[in-house]
């Protein structure tokens, strides 16, 4: 289990001047602001979730995943993973948690893959089946052998996340940190990756805290969100619960005879105030904001005026709501089941 209480962490940070003048001003002053990257954030994580850490560039992710995983020390408040504090026991948390973390590497860039595996087998101290079992399950969902014996520096950036997503799942961590784990794959990789990750999870009972702006890599990976805006968490809960606060349905529909796509686009944006209307050919798609018209309403008023031959309400896209979200939580709003 993850559990973080009133984490803070800042920065300090030199105020700089423009132009050559304000660069010597700002060697000579020295001045600092503070950054409040991480904003006295608290959550809890259970042992064995799926939980999919977002937020905009610059909320506070990246930081709040270096205090967890050791590398940065909180500026005040608490972290514990699996009951330790990261900062405190830096080689045990290691033991238990495995990492991918954007240009940190855990392989040593002048060997090759499978001599860095040799020595991360002796650090973490592999029992053999387990070394064997999880170098099977690489070959077959990454194909791990075929980076044969080249050093790990002459890699493409794929083959280098492969061997990276390889050596966090090495030693069976309890506790998985991946930040944007399949950034360099090609899409049937990307696909290998999170059928792994669903597998030591599933058979494992691994947690897996994954920092992403892949759309793909969150909905396939993970059930449940935590969103950061601005160093403070404004949702936790389900990404089924999320997708359900959207501010914005759509209908699209298809239709035979009567009055041209054109008319009826005219016609709806009229009579439904606030709704948007695109056309594609004979395809006609209403977006409409839910605080003013239900879906039903909006079919109810088409099935009266147009003969349907096709009609559809597609699901509230993550994307689309995560953007409202930051939206409104860049007024600081209340979030429907948001933690702030
Ligand atoms: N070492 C540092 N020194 C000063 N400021 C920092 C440092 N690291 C991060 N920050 C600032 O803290 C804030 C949060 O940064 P962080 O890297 O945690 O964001 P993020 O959510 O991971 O963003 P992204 O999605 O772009 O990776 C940003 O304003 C960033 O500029």
């Amino acid at each position: 289990m993850i559990a973080v209480e009133n984490l803070v962490k800042e920065f300090r940070v030199p105020e700089r001047k423009e132009g050559l003048a304000g660069s010597l001003r700002t060697l000579l002053t020295r001045r600092y602001h503070t950054v409040r990257a991480v904003d006295g954030i608290s959550f809890e994580i259970p042992a064995g979730s799926r939980t999919a850490y977002l937020g905009a560039n610059g909320a506070g992710k990246s930081t709040t995943v270096k205090m967890l995983t050791g590398v940065m020390t909180p500026t005040s408040g608490h972290c514990l993973v699996n009951g330790l504090e990261p900062h405190r026991n830096r080689r045990r948390t290691a033991r238990r948690i495995g990492v991918v973390f954007g240009q940190r590497s855990q392989l040593w860039w002048d060997l090759s893959v499978p001599d860095s595996f040799r020595i991360l087998r002796r650090v973490y101290d592999i029992p053999d089946a387990v070394y064997q079992r999880n170098l099977r399950l690489f070959q077959e969902l990454l194909d791990i052998d075929a980076l044969g014996t080249t050093a790990v520096r002459q890699l493409s950036l794929g083959q280098r996340m492969r061997a990276e997503i390889a050596a966090s799942l090495l030693h069976d961590p309890e506790v998985l940190f991946w930040d944007e784990p399949t950034i360099g794959l090609d899409m049937v990789l990307q696909e290998a990756v999170r059928e792994l990750v669903n597998r030591v999870n599933r058979e494992l009972g691994t947690t897996v805290l994954l920092t992403s702006h892949d759309l793909a890599d969150i909905t396939s990976i993970c059930d449940t969100a935590l969103v950061v805006d601005h160093g403070r968490v404004v949702y936790q809960g389900r990404i089924d619960q999320l997708l359900s606060t959207a501010g914005q349905r759509s209908v699209i529909f298809e239709y035979r005879g009567g009055p041209s796509p054109e008319a009826v686009a005219a016609k709806v944006e009229h009579t439904l105030p606030g709704t948007r209307v695109s056309l594609d050919g004979q395809r006609v798609r209403i977006d409409h904001p839910v605080g003013l018209f239900s879906s039903r309403e909006v079919l109810s008023f088409l099935l009266e005026r147009v003969d349907l031959t096709d009609c559809y309400v597609p699901e509230p896209d993550l994307g689309t709501v995560l953007k409202e979200l930051y939206t409104r939580s860049g007024k600081r709003d209340h979030v429907p089941g948001g933690a702030a």
